[in-house]
C-alpha cells in the first residue's frame, strides 16, 4: 500500500512517529525471539504532543470503524502491560473528548505482570471486567502471543474480548512449531487471533505503509532490511 493512499490522521501518525523516534533500524530481539532489523517503541510517545498523536490516532480508528457497517461496541479499554497501559488509557480520555455523548463514562482497565499479594490485591487495576465488552489496545502484532494472553486473562475475569486494536500490524506469520523455522509456511498471526476468537482485529498501519512511508526518508539498505525481513515472516495465507 502506497503512503498516499493512507487517509490524512494515519499520514499524520506515521509521521509523528517518525519526529519522536519510535521507528528504530539496528537488530532487535523481539518478543518471539526473531531477530527484526526494525522496532517500533510505543514508550517513545512519552512527550505529551506525541501521546496526543497516539491517542487521536487509536480514537479516530474506533470512531471510523463505529460509522461502518461492522461496528465494535465495548464498556472498556483494556491495555496489556506494561505499554498498553498508557495507550489505553490516553485513548479512553482522548474518545471522550471526540464523542463525549457517547464515551464520557467510557472506562479504562489494565493488568500487572505480577500479581499484587497486599492492598487491593489481585491481577487487574481499573474497571471490574466481569460481564463487560472489552476492546484491547496495544502497541504492535508480532506473533501474536501477547494478545492471546490478554484475552485469556479478560476471560479470566469473566469480562467479553470483542476486538483488538494496535499501532502497528507487523504483517508475521505465526510461530512455527519447530522452534519458528521461518521456512515453515504458517498462517497470519492476526488472521488466526479472528479465527480463533471470532473477533476483529485492526491496525493504524501495517508493515507496508510504513515501508512505503520510509523510502527515501532512511536508508536503502535499512529499507532493504525491512523488506527482507516482511518476505522472511510472510503468512501463507
Ligand atoms: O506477542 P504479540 O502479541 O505479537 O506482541 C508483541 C508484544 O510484545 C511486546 O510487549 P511486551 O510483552 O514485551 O511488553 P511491554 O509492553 O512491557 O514492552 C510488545 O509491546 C507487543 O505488545
Ligand atoms: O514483537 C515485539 O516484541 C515488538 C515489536 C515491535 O516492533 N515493538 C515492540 O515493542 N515489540
Amino acid at each position: 500500500m502506497s503512503s498516499t493512499t493512507l487517509s490524512q490522521y494515519k499520514t499524520e501518525f506515521l509521521q509523528a512517529a517518525i519526529n519522536g523516534g519510535v521507528l528504530k533500524f539496528g537488530s532487535f530481539e523481539l518478543k518471539s525471539k526473531r531477530i527484526s532489523p526494525y522496532f517500533f517503541n510505543a514508550g517513545d510517545f512519552y512527550r505529551a504532543d506525541l501521546l496526543r498523536a497516539i491517542s487521536s490516532a487509536y480514537a479516530k480508528t474506533i470512531i471510523e470503524v463505529n460509522a461502518s457497517s461492522a461496528p465494535i461496541e465495548f464498556d472498556i479499554l483494556f491495555g496489556p502491560a506494561y505499554k498498553g497501559i498508557v495507550l489505553a488509557s490516553a485513548t479512553v480520555d482522548k474518545l471522550a473528548d471526540l464523542q463525549p455523548e457517547k464515551y464520557s463514562k467510557l472506562c479504562y482497565s489494565f493488568d500487572r505482570k505480577e500479581a499484587k499479594d497486599h492492598g487491593e490485591g489481585g491481577n487487574i487495576v481499573g474497571a471490574p471486567l466481569k460481564g463487560k465488552r472489552v476492546l484491547i489496545v496495544d502497541d504492535v502484532v508480532s506473533a501474536g502471543t501477547a494478545k492471546r494472553e490478554a484475552i485469556a486473562k479478560i476471560q479470566k475475569e469473566g469480562g467479553i474480548a470483542v476486538g483488538v486494536l494496535v499501532a502497528l500490524d507487523r504483517m508475521e506469520k505465526l510461530p512455527a512449531p519447530n522452534g519458528d523455522d521461518p521456512s515453515t509456511p504458517m498462517p497470519s498471526a492476526i488472521g488466526e487471533i479472528r479465527k480463533d476468537y471470532g473477533i476483529p482485529v485492526l491496525s493504524i498501519l501495517t508493515l507496508d505503509d510504513i515501508i512505503e512511508g520510509l523510502r527515501g526518508k532512511i536508508s536503502e539498505d535499512d529499507i532493504r532490511r525491512m523488506e527482507d525481513y516482511r518476505a522472511k515472516y510472510k503468512p501463507s495465507d
